[in-house]
């Protein structure tokens, strides 16, 4: 049994976060994540976590709001999947996102960059990112 925090896994609280495969035609965004941070200086969907009363739809328009600056205004689910880290599990709902307005930028100091298909997979993810990475490779 897995202990963290003095709570075994299955008492641990369950962190939902809605993260933005945005996309046009071959290209993708992607934010670098801040070094300080959980999984920090590897390459993320941009998003974040929602919160009790929000939807994924409406957390994952707030969160590119404060991210990036933009107005997420076509999504529909892609995946979504539930990954245990050593210290916490995260239920992770990726969205693509193929219309916004506004210009992307790194509203918290990070990295933001677009990425051809063939440059995003060799880059590197959160270890949670593996299977949605194999799902893009084949059907985006
Ligand atoms: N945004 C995002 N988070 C991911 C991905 N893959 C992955 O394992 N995660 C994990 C890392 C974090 O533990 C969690 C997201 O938390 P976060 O730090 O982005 O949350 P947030 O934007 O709400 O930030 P904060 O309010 O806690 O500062 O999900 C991904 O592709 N995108
Ligand atoms: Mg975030």
């Amino acid at each position: 049994m897995t202990i963290v925090n003095g709570k075994t896994k299955t008492e641990q609280k369950v962190i939902r976060v809605a993260a933005a495969i945005i996309q046009q035609g071959d290209r993708f965004l992607l934010s670098k994540r801040l070094d300080h941070l959980h999984q920090g200086g590897k390459w993320e969907f941009p998003g974040g976590k929602i919160e009790s009363t929000e939807s994924v739809a409406t957390a994952l328009v707030r969160e590119l709001q404060e991210e990036l600056g933009i107005t997420a205004t076509h999504q529909s689910d892609f995946h979504e999947l539930v990954f245990d880290y050593p210290e916490k599990r995260v239920q992770l709902y990726f969205q693509l996102v193929t219309e916004f307005n506004g210009e992307p930028e790194g509203k918290e100091g990070q990295a933001v960059q677009w990425f051809s298909k063939r440059e995003l997979l060799t880059l590197p993810f959160p270890d949670a990112n593996k299977p949605v990475l194999a799902m893009l490779e084949t059907q985006l």
